[in-house]
């Protein structure tokens, strides 16, 4: 290094950064938890939630050392204006929770670290509520799992292509929050190879991503859920088998087909073909008339799906649809992110308010 220090941090006695750190960071987890303690509370109303929330920020509060609070300088603190743009908008509640826990995680984990140096006893201490924040977090997974799928107005269901990835990645950068992994025709090796890789890219872009027909695939590479038709395997076997923090979905063309998949606990409905579609050939169209039965009947998350593309998406969405599924309007596009931008540009989306 030449010159000059870039900041007079470096003529500050390590012991006091460290103070500074422990402070910090103990404000920064109770913040955290503060706010997903009110979602908890008034969102949820789950009292046994908001009580663990709670629980942990009065165990932080203990720790948390006058000599520490002490060492604050607010003014001299570089880092107060590094905001990120992630930071001053959230999508969803979802995506709330998720930063906020993550907030909290880093925070203990950096606690955990700088206690080794001089309070060993808040490191440890810091270890185990840190293992505490992760089982909060897997509390929440279902909840924020329904939130996002509530939210997803344009879901992406892919088959297989020369770069499936790359257009995936072109439609979770043009705003899909929702894939799924779709292909009946490759080896199980390979099924499995690329649906990790899918997985992967869609959790960077936190986007749900859903396994088509296969709940050993879905499992095996911790999907968010999988998507059932009606002769793939029954819902209730799926349930028993991925437990119920992960979503199931199913595929309805007719109403009865519809009501049955409700009773028997979907968490989301497939609804089509709205058009016939060479992506399944030979299934006879359900027309607008079902839709709009979707669009009157149904409680839960439903998806038009069938023949849907840019062109044609303004009358599905006349027709009652607020959410719409597809495959080759994407994949096939020439080019993936205007195709998905047309699509999302035509579906209105959800007002947060909406999804409490
Ligand atoms: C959202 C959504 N809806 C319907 C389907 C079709 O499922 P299925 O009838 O099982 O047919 P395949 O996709 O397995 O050929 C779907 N995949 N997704
Ligand atoms: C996979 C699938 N399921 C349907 C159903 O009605 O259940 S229609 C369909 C194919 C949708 O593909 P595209 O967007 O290319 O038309
Ligand atoms: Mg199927």
């Amino acid at each position: 290094m030449s010159g000059a220090p870039p900041s007079d941090s470096f003529a500050r006695s390590p012991e006091l950064a460290v103070r500074r750190i422990l402070d910090a960071n103990l404000d920064r987890a109770r913040e955290g938890l503060r706010v997903v303690e009110d979602w908890c509370r008034f969102g949820l109303d789950d009292r046994e939630l908001a009580g663990e929330c709670k629980d942990l920020r009065q165990e932080l509060a203990r720790w948390h050392a006058p000599e520490w609070r002490a060492a604050r300088d607010t003014p001299g603190d570089r880092g107060t204006e590094l905001t990120h743009v992630g930071e001053t908008q959230r999508a969803d509640i979802a995506q709330l929770l998720q930063a906020n826990l993550c907030r909290v995680e880093e925070a203990l984990r950096v606690l955990e670290e700088f206690g080794k140096l001089n309070a060993p006893d808040l490191g440890a201490a810091c270890k185990q509520l840190r293992y505490r924040a992760y089982a909060l977090d897997s509390r929440l997974l279902p909840y924020r799992r329904h939130q996002q799928l509530r939210a997803a107005t344009l879901y992406l269901i892919t088959t297989p292509t020369d770069d499936l990835a790359t257009s995936v990645e072109a439609a979770l950068q043009s705003g899909v929050t929702l894939v799924q992994y779709r292909d009946k025709d490759s080896t199980d090796r390979s099924r499995l190879e690329q649906a990790r890789q899918l997985r992967d890219l869609c959790h960077r872009h936190n986007a749900l991503f859903i396994i088509n027909d296969r709940v050993d695939l879905a499992l095996s590479v911790d999907a968010d859920g999988v998507h059932l038709g009606q002769q793939d395997l029954p819902i209730a076997v799926a349930r028993r088998l991925l437990g119920p923090q992960r979503l199931i979905g199913c595929s309805t063309t007719n109403p009865e087909e519809l009501a049955r998949a409700l009773a028997e606990g979907a968490d989301y409905l497939g609804v089509g073909p709205v058009f016939a579609t060479p992506t399944k050939p030979g299934k006879a169209p359900a027309g607008f008339d079902y839709v709009r039965h979707a669009a009157a009947r149904c409680s839960r998350p439903w998806f038009a799906i069938g023949g849907i593309d840019a062109s044609n998406v303004g009358e599905v969405v006349r027709a009652g649809a607020r959410q719409v599924a597809v495959v080759r309007a994407i994949v096939a596009a020439d080019r993936p992110a205007d195709a998905t931008r047309a699509l999302l540009s035509q579906l209105p989306p959800v007002t947060p308010s909406k999804l409490i």
